[in-house]
């Protein structure tokens, strides 16, 4: 440690009995100025010792700081990728280093490749986040292979048509989009009636793409995961591009990109960093892989028109209630592994189902299959299909009566 300088020797004044006053004046004189120059001294000196209090204020601070990050230890999201006989495989989010770690026998037990864990430093798995500690693992539903393919879906064939187009291709033909020199829409959005397909229609295209589809609801980032809207977003692409390829699907979107009101609430500007984000991470689009971007809306007219500038949701589908011979096809599908009588005739019973969407002729013919069971029979017939379409319309308008009458 550097000592600190001495301090200046005080001054003394000798006066002699015998000077002059002359000599006296000036004896004074030369006190003084000694004095003033001590004084000097003892101000630079006092400056020095304050800036070095003042350097070692900060020495201290940090060095403080430092025992409370040592103490507290921060720990890294990584995603375990493979477990094997020498170790286990982690990847580690943002920077996507992989890397072989030991895990103790404990923690091992309970871990399964795709959890994901906190690691130190050194790359130690220290616990396996659990779905409470794990925002993201319950604002996201991962489905490595959805198990809906093109066939499963009836009436649509124009809007699978156009989702091919915009999502399938880009995803399986990329080079060839990159040779012909265009690019690939950045983002479809599907708009339409509830229960129409769009989600049917984007694991759909998950499956034949073999991407990973990864679902966020708008709806439950603005309700239930308060505050942490913005950060699911950026989440949730950073997870698309750890398991690309991948389809990122926003469904109720309208529930972070309606339009702005007036109200200047604080729930308003969360939302708003939300879509913000959103946004970014959208304009940020091309530099990433096999990433393609899906979202559905039943409130189309909702919708702030930002997201549907060039970059964005530029590919607009609109997936309809389906018509008659839709409606056919979806009962076909729903109903064929079920034992029905010859004298069903979907083709005619489509007819009387006007305005009903698939969601909701999904559920008639499990409701037909239920009249049957009570009737005692193993066949469906014709006349359950028509006791199933009065009960679900029945339903429907005791759901449509104002809450004040209901
Ligand atoms: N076109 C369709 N063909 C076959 N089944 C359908 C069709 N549309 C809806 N369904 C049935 O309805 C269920 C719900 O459909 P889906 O979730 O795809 O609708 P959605 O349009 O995403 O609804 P929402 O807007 O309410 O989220 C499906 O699991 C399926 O059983």
């Amino acid at each position: 440690m550097s000592r600190s300088p001495s301090l200046p020797e005080r001054p003394r004044l000798e006066l002699d009995p015998d000077m002059t006053p002359d000599e006296r004046l000036e004896a004074l004189r030369e006190h003084f100025k000694e004095i003033v120059q001590v004084n000097e001294q003892l101000t630079e000196q006092l400056d020095a010792a304050r800036d070095r209090q003042h350097d070692l204020t900060d020495e201290v601070d940090q060095l403080e700081r430092e025992n409370e990050t040592l103490k507290t230890s921060s720990l890294y999201i990584a995603t375990a990728e493979e477990l094997t006989d020498d170790g286990v495989v982690v990847k580690q989010h943002g920077n996507n280093q992989e890397v072989l770690t030991e895990v103790s026998p404990s923690i091992r037990d309970g871990l399964e490749a795709g959890d994901r864990v906190a690691i130190n430093d050194s790359f130690g798995v220290k616990q396996i986040l659990d779905p409470e500690t794990d925002a993201r693992a319950q604002a996201m539903q991962v489905d490595g292979s959805p198990d809906v393919s093109y066939s499963d879906i009836g009436g649509l064939e124009e809007q699978i048509r156009e989702v091919r187009e915009a999502v399938e291709e880009p995803l399986v033909n990329a080079e060839q989009f990159r040779e012909v020199g265009i690019e690939p829409p950045s983002g479809v959005l599907l708009h339409g009636p509830p229960g129409t397909g769009k989600t049917m229609l984007a694991k759909a295209v998950a499956n034949e793409t073999d991407a990973t589809f990864i679902k966020m609801a708008g709806s439950e980032l603005v309700r239930k995961f308060i505050g942490e809207g913005a950060r699911l977003v950026r989440d949730l692409f950073e997870l698309a591009a750890e398991r690309e390829p991948a389809i990122i699907f926003i469904d109720e979107i309208d529930a972070i990109a309606a339009k702005r009101t007036e109200s200047k609430t604080s729930g308003d500007a969360e939302v708003q960093r939300t879509m913000m984000q959103l946004l970014s991470e959208m304009d940020g689009f091309d530099e990433r892989g096999e990433i393609r971007i899906i979202a559905a809306t039943n409130r189309f007219d909702m919708l702030d028109r930002a997201i549907l500038r060039p970059g964005r949701f530029d590919r607009l589908i609109e997936v309809p209630n389906p018509d008659v011979e839709g409606r056919e096809r979806i009962l076909e599908i729903h109903t064929q592994e079920m034992n029905l009588d010859d004298d069903v005739d979907l083709g005619a019973f489509a007819t009387e189902t006007d305005g009903l969407s698939g969601a909701e002729l999904a559920s008639l013919a499990t409701e037909a299959g239920m009249f049957a069971i009570r009737d005692g029979r193993t066949t469906v017939q014709q006349a359950d299909l028509h006791d199933a379409l009065e009960k679900i319309e029945a339903d429907d308008d005791a759901s449509s009566v104002p809450v004040a009458f209901a």
